[in-house]
């Protein structure tokens, strides 16, 4: 680094080849900050100056290797954070976080009488679920996706409105970028086979979407049942599966359209009972 004490460190070419250097060695960040705070670096500022070095880094990767850029995505969570969060009028647990692909388990997200209340008011109004056909734009229904499922408007009655800001203030998003919620039925057998909740900006059918709100960068499914077995969630990507518990979420984002974010997941096969979720897609911009 070349440098000695500084009050305000500026994070210059050497600098920043330095962090990289040590990287891309294999260094962890804690190694490469504690390697700057032993040259006299404020914390603070060290974590600073590698966050940004990791920024430029990988906005030069995107580049260099013909990717979307990544787009910011809600981040509630550090590891080894609060175990129970305040999200507005409910206290929720945090069961398990994964860096990659960006998973967050929350427990207790909803009680057992809004789990069964949202079932209630969506279950007259189920339809096979359909898939977007990113080519033309429109809605089929496909072998890989067997549920049922209904979309309430966003806001549309009081309890769909608490659950939204609930969740809004949960993963500190705002509420104006949540799509409505979306209610599924799995009955026996039926699944939701692995896919990322993204739209492809390469295929001319995801334009139309796209214009409202840009791109998906969240995923929130809310267990409103647990099944007696079967109909996790999964992320083959990982060799990791969310168990569906009732009141709990799976909560996974992806900031960008690639599946470099590792958020290939589906809904495995439900084996005995059936298994209701409600998913909530959050955008980047503002959905209308
Ligand atoms: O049912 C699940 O576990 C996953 C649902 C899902 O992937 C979706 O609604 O996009
Ligand atoms: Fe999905």
């Amino acid at each position: 680094m070349g440098r000695e004490r500084m009050d305000r460190p500026e994070i210059d070419a050497a600098l920043m080849q330095w962090l990289l250097e040590r990287v891309q060695s294999g260094a962890s960040p804690e190694d490469v900050v504690a390697a700057m705070v032993g040259r006299g670096w404020k914390e603070g500022d060290a974590v600073a100056a590698l966050e940004s070095a990791m920024r430029e880094h990988l906005e030069a990767h995107a580049r260099d290797n013909d990717l979307p850029p990544p787009e910011r995505v809600p981040a509630p969570l550090a590891l080894n954070g609060p175990s129970v969060i305040e999200a507005g009028d409910r206290r929720v647990t945090v069961l398990a976080n994964l860096l990659h692909p960006r998973v967050v388990v929350f427990g207790s997200v909803l009680s057992d009488a809004e789990c069964d209340a949202l079932v209630a008011m969506g279950r007259e109004r189920l339809r096979p679920s359909s898939v977007m056909n990113m080519d033309t734009g429109s809605d089929e229904v496909q072998s890989g996706r067997t549920s049922d499922g209904m979309f309430f408007r966003r806001g549309e009655n009081a309890l769909c409105d608490r659950v939204e800001r609930r969740l809004a203030a949960l993963v500190d998003w705002p509420l104006e970028n949540g799509e409505g919620l979306q209610l599924l039925r799995y009955g026996p057998g039926a699944e939701y086979k692995p896919h990322y909740d993204y739209f492809d900006p390469a295929r001319v059918g995801a334009s139309g979407t796209l214009a409202r709100g840009g791109q998906r960068v969240a995923s929130i499914v809310m267990y409103l049942n647990t099944p007696a077995h079967g109909g996790a969630t999964t992320f083959p990507d990982a060799r990791f599966e969310v168990a569906a518990v009732k009141g709990n979420a799976a909560f996974f984002t992806y900031d960008r359209p690639h599946p470099m974010t590792g958020s290939l997941h589906g809904g495995a096969p439900v084996i005995e009972g059936e298994k209701w979720v409600a998913t909530k897609w959050l955008r980047v911009g503002r959905y209308d």
